[in-house]
């Protein structure tokens, strides 16, 4: 599955939010999102999973343009997990909330087949979650609750996966873990990332967003310059490829925040 991204421009509230906005993901690439607060990146993610009509611009998959699919055949292509997505329907089970990613491909009838029961059982065993099938998800941490959402969105058997902060509320080796499955599906996915060292670890390729205009996309390290980290992040820092092979940033003090912490009297 190809997506291609195409001058997009938005306006909110009659304010531009994105810029003549560009981006790829070929098949199978994991694409990370990254960029401060307000950047854009969930408004960017909005227009590609057809939630947000852009003004201008057009946002393809395998070559279609979403807007001109039906919204069933689109959501057929495409599943999200969302950052606010911990308002869960009550009064379901984990299986149930699971299998709602099985409704882009019913029919009007609307019954289960074994293609859905398949891909539900699949689903919950990917994301670890088979002992709590039978919960009810009001009654999950936040943690636990972020992997049914992968679940229902893998139990949807996407083309494109949308990702937004999905590790939010994780511990440390789940996050792994989720991000080890992500990459083991061989789904192409576009994903939302505020920790830059996660964002390194899973992503094939990044792009910066800044005030709604891209100013950097490629591979990871041609992206995460000091440069970037200081005029976009507002941070000191380098990235570099240690001897496993994993892009980590170190980052400097921080002699802005310090000040300002002085200025407030703090230490
Ligand atoms: N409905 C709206 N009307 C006006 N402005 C909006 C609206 N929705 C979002 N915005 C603004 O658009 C900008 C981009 O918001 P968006 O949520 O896409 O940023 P983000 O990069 O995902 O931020 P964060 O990292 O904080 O989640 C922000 O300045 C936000 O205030």
């Amino acid at each position: 599955m190809k997506l291609t991204v195409e001058e997009i421009h938005v306006e909110l509230g009659r304010k531009p939010i994105l810029h003549d906005v560009n981006l790829e993901a070929g098949p199978g690439d994991i694409v990370g999102l990254i960029g401060p607060n307000g950047s854009g990146k969930s408004t960017l993610l909005r227009t590609v999973y057809r939630s947000l009509r852009p003004h201008r611009g057009v946002v393809r998959v395998d070559g279609d343009d979403v807007w001109g699919l039906s919204a069933r055949n689109a959501a057929r292509r495409t599943a999200a997990v969302l950052q606010d997505a911990g308002s869960n329907p009550s009064g379901l089970c984990v299986t149930e909330v699971v299998a709602l990613g099985r409704t882009p491909h019913h029919g009007l009838v609307g019954r289960d087949s074994a293609e859905d029961h398949e891909a539900v059982d699949q689903a919950l065993d990917l994301c670890g979650i088979q002992h709590m099938a039978g919960r009810d998800v009001t009654s999950l941490s936040g943690g636990e609750r972020q992997r049914v959402l992968l679940a229902r969105a893998l139990a949807q058997r996407p083309r494109l996966l949308v990702l937004d902060e999905l590790t939010n509320h994780l511990d440390v080796r789940a996050r792994f873990e989720l991000l080890d499955l992500i990459r083991a599906t061989g789904i192409t996915t576009l994903a939302v990332l505020h920790d830059l060292d996660l964002a390194a670890r899973l992503c094939d390729h990044l792009v910066a967003l800044h005030s709604g205009r891209v100013v950097a996309a490629g591979p990871v390290l041609e992206v995460l310059t000091p440069g970037l980290l200081r005029e976009v992040f507002g941070v000191a820092g380098t990235a570099d490829r240690h001897a496993d092979g994993i892009v980590r940033i170190t980052y400097a003090a921080q002699p802005l925040a310090l000040e300002r912490l002085s200025e407030a009297g703090v230490g």
